[in-house]
């Protein structure tokens, strides 16, 4: 089988112009298939803020209103995916951008209501890896945003970690998928605060534990319980750490045993 490998990156590198430009370079010269999946939660929340429109995150997810639904559409369907689209055409590499309506790849329902209401946020029901496969085969990128649809024209806000672990278990079946998390640490810490202390490997096991001491929080607890999802369903290989470990073996990560 074929390797694909399907990337994400967080906003702190989308925001930073040399971290970037360092990782689309990488990025762009991959060989092989690879899929770039894109966050932006923090330009949309400084875009809110600056439009009066009220921020409210619960359990590391955006709650949605009709308002936020378009400010995102705008963000990360708009600005940051067709900035990295043409960062990537001038590097080589033939992006092309998607939400999760275009070609119908991922079809999503209302997150059910149950203590919480999110509003227009998105559990994925399904990926439709065919228009995705016909560009893979002819050396196309596609570049993802954290938007998907319903199929009846309701477009709907979906985490973007989430975004990276359903494409990665959706192609499963056609290729080996390594899903790889970049953000701004070396992987998931033991201190937050000493980029020395990465946590080698989690496995089910030590990952409970690492929840009841308070050693994974805020965003880490939805990114890690994506990459188990994805480990459990036959997702090859899943890694967490920064860009540098997708083009140097040496550097330190955390990678995700089952
Ligand atoms: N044990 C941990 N190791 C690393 N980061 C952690 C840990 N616990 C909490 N975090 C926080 O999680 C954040 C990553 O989650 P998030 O901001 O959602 O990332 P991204 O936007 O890149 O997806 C880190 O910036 C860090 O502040
Ligand atoms: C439902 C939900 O929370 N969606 C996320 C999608 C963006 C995202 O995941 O961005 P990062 O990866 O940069 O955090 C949000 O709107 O913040």
């Amino acid at each position: 089988m074929q390797t694909l490998k399907i990337i994400k990156i967080g906003g702190n590198i989308i925001d930073d112009e040399q971290a970037l430009d360092n990782f689309l370079d990488g990025f762009s010269k991959i060989k092989g298939p690879k899929i770039l999946v894109h966050g932006g939660g923090k330009l949309a929340t400084k875009l809110a803020n600056q439009m009066g429109v009220e921020v409210k995150m619960t359990n590391g997810r955006r709650i949605t209103d009709a308002d936020t639904l378009d400010i995102i559409t705008m963000v990360y369907a708009g600005k940051i995916n067709k900035n990295l689209v043409a960062k990537l055409q001038a590097k080589q590499c033939n992006a092309i951008g998607f939400s999760g309506a275009d070609g119908n790849a991922i079809i999503s329902e209302k997150r059910p209501v149950k203590d919480i209401d999110y509003g227009f946020v998105g559990d994925v029901l399904k990926v439709n890896t065919n228009t995705l496969e016909v560009l893979l085969n002819n050396q196309v990128t596609p570049v993802f945003c954290a938007i998907t649809h319903d199929e009846n024209g309701q477009l709907f806000n979906t985490n973007a970690d989430t975004i990276a672990s359903e494409l990665a278990i959706g192609f499963a079946k056609i290729y080996q998928t390594e899903l790889y998390y970049c953000f701004e640490k070396n992987g998931v810490l033991l201190n937050v605060n000493d980029d020395d202390s990465v946590i080698e490997h989690i496995n089910s096991e030590n990952y409970q534990t690492l929840i009841n001491d308070g050693i994974i929080a805020d965003g880490m607890l939805p990114k890690l319980n994506n990459c188990f999802h994805a480990i459990k369903h036959k997702v090859h290989k899943v890694c967490i750490g920064k860009p540098e470990m997708l083009f140097n073996s040496n550097t330190k990560h955390t990678t995700i045993q089952a």
